[in-house]
């Protein structure tokens, strides 16, 4: 592949620091390497001598082949890695320490979950409560924000603050070191032995960093002491794709990089390779009404390629079924499932998509782990009435639902293996009120188990009451109603097309399977559709792309208020966009869940 001109001069930089601004499909891995290769092999720089570091395991592993092959050689002496073993090998060196020491995210839970199991804080999803404080204590961490100044987003404030000194304690007895602390250890070494700092910034007299656009605070803090004082830092990105914010990624330190590097060599690579015409033509439009960006003006390599379908579907499985005819058309064409992919703002909008290809048999992959929306807790406790309806006494079905709503009923009375009503009002006899109760549940169920599962779910919700029971659950977790009900639309859906509770449990069965053997065995699949996430989708591309849901509320996500936050969500837009190599469809609902829906303002 020949070069271009702007890429061949970023390969050719040679001293200093340069800023390499690169547009979506503009070759940036392909100037990494070259310029990787160029050093080496026409500058005469020692391998050993230069750093080549990104995000994640897999682009860090796929820089290195694509580097190897171009070199014709089977190892190398560059470092390609990612910023975690960067920190990792330093902290190796000065303190002995072995892969033991490093805490998988499994050990990351299970101390948590041993500090919070034994805490009574009434939380229903322990799994979700766990993952949102680990979220919270490492924001804690790698912006250094002082413990006492931080305001914890989901978790009572004195809570936060005994959970995240537990959990210190807790790493610290155990000999673990997390992601975060790799940093802030390095940053520490760093800074305060400057003899180590010396002999680090021999080894790697040349740094060039990929996706610098994802950096955070204290990444760009360690890379900028390994890097001085001759700065030979070569950093590639485009702000346009940055969409880590919520990860700690800073933006704005690739928009200052020139601020603070004032010599340094800016160097835009703005022609897109990739997309058709008309594609790159749209993705411009979107990207324009950002305000916080670098003004980029991208080239358009390809003419204009098959129109950009913008399709209007009644409901998400209408949705599903025209994106399957459509991949059936291409595969009648003689196209492969693999050139397609399904792109979408958040796991849970696959939802209906994985059942309907299940359905269809229609191969697919998911590269995100899709929640299972049977096992939520909520599906849980909705599952529970139904099998109590139909005859499920067990003490363990019955206590996931006597007090949602409240019934008043101990827990201690619920003593025997089977529970019998009859002996509960023996035992509540002397309190009318629980009685009452008792005597409603019974009425509600009998009722219920004449119901379809449908109509089932739906008088759970509304007749028993279960709705104003998440309400309340809500307003004590802090957290907003609306999510809960959702799980609730969803589970309504689902239950939809089912006559009986017994066909519906069964095809939750083999929806379970299927989504333990994507897991498992996903990764390796060959020629199947991808879906994916927008985040996920980072860095791939497609011949032929849908972007589902793109609608008000979806995408931007509803819960982006401020403007920051809809400007993320439009660079994920583009992303999302920007992954087409032929041809791009936009799906937009009129109604999810019987509500409906406007399309997308970034449409407009
Ligand atoms: N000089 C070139 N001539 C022809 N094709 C090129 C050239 N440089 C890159 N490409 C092709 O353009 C496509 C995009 O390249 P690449 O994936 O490296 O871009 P990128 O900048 O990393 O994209 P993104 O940031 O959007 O993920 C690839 O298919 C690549 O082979």
């Amino acid at each position: 592949m020949a070069l271009s001109k702007a890429q061949k001069e970023a390969v050719m930089h040679r001293e200093g620091p340069a800023i390499v601004l690169a547009g979506p499909g503009s070759g940036k891995t392909t100037v990494i390497t070259e310029r990787t290769k160029y050093l080496t092999q026409q500058c005469g720089i020692p391998p050993i001598h230069i750093l080549v570091v990104t995000f994640t395991k897999a682009a860090a592993m796929e820089m290195q082949k694509r580097f190897l092959a171009l070199t014709d050689s089977r190892q190398t002496q560059v470092r390609f890695g990612t910023f975690h073993s960067l920190f990792f090998e330093i902290l190796k060196h000065a303190y002995h320490y072995t892969a033991a020491n490093i805490a998988s995210e499994e050990e990351k839970y299970r101390i948590l979950r041993e500090i919070i199991s034994p805490m009574d804080i009434g939380i229903e999803d322990e799994a979700e409560f766990l993952h949102d404080t680990a979220r919270e204590i490492s924001r804690v961490k790698n912006e250094r924000i002082p413990l006492e100044h931080y305001y914890a987003a989901g978790v009572p404030q004195e809570l936060f603050r005994k959970i995240y000194g537990s959990y210190c304690r807790g790493m610290e007895r155990a000999g673990k070191l997390d992601y975060d602390d790799l940093m802030v250890y390095t940053w520490e070494l760093l800074s305060a032995r400057p003899d180590i700092l010396e002999g680090w910034r021999k080894r790697f007299r040349y740094i060039l960093v990929d996706e610098f656009q994802d950096i955070n605070r204290l990444q760009y803090d360690i890379i900028k002491l390994l890097a001085a004082p001759e700065n030979n830092l070569f950093v590639v990105g485009d702000d346009d794709q940055s969409i880590y914010r919520f990860r700690g990624a800073k933006p704005e330190i690739m928009l200052n990089f020139p601020k603070d590097y004032p010599q340094a060599r800016q160097l835009l690579l703005d022609r897109n390779f990739r997309c058709p015409g008309n594609v790159c033509d749209l993705a411009a439009r979107v990207i324009s009404r950002n305000t916080v960006r670098y003004e980029k003006k991208i080239e358009k390599v390809k003419a204009d390629g098959l129109p950009v379908e913008k399709l209007l579907f009644r409901n998400q499985e209408q949705e599903s079924l025209g994106i399957i005819q459509r991949i059936r058309q291409g595969l009648a064409q003689g196209r492969r499932y693999e050139d397609f992919a399904v792109l979408y703002r958040s796991n849970t909008d696959a939802g209906v998509l994985s059942q309907k290809l299940l359905e269809y048999n229609v191969p697919f992959k998911m590269r995100d782990t899709l929640p299972n929306l049977f096992e939520h807790w909520i599906s849980r406790q909705v599952i529970a009435y139904l099998k109590l309806a139909h005859g499920d006494y067990s003490c363990a079905n019955v206590l996931k639902i006597i007090n949602r709503p409240k019934r008043y009923i101990e827990r201690s009375c619920l003593d025997t293996q089977q529970v019998d009503f009859e002996r509960l009002r023996m035992y509540y006899e002397d309190k009318y009120w629980v009685i009452r109760r008792i005597d409603k549940l019974e009425q509600d169920l009998a009722a219920l188990a004449r119901m379809q599962p449908y109509a089932a779910v739906q008088y759970i919700r509304h007749g028993i009451g279960y709705e104003q029971y998440l309400e309340e659950y809500a307003e004590y977790r802090k957290i907003k109603a609306e999510d809960l009900y959702e799980v609730l639309d969803r589970l309504a859906q689902s239950a939809k097309g089912y006559e009986t509770c017994e066909a519906w449990f069964a095809y939750m069965e083999e929806y379970s399977e299927m989504l333990k053997e994507q897991a498992k065995n996903g990764a390796q699949k060959q020629d199947c559709v991808t879906l994916t996430t927008l985040h996920s989708a980072k860095g791939l591309e497609f011949p032929f792309v849908f972007l589902i849901d793109v609608n008000e509320g979806i995408i931007p996500y509803k819960k982006a208020l401020l403007a920051s936050d809809v400007e993320e969500e439009r660079r994920m837009f583009y992303v999302g966009i920007t992954r087409a190599s032929e041809q791009l469809t936009i799906c937009v609902l009129k109604e999810k869940y019987g509500k409906s829906l406007k399309p997308s303002p970034f449409l407009l």
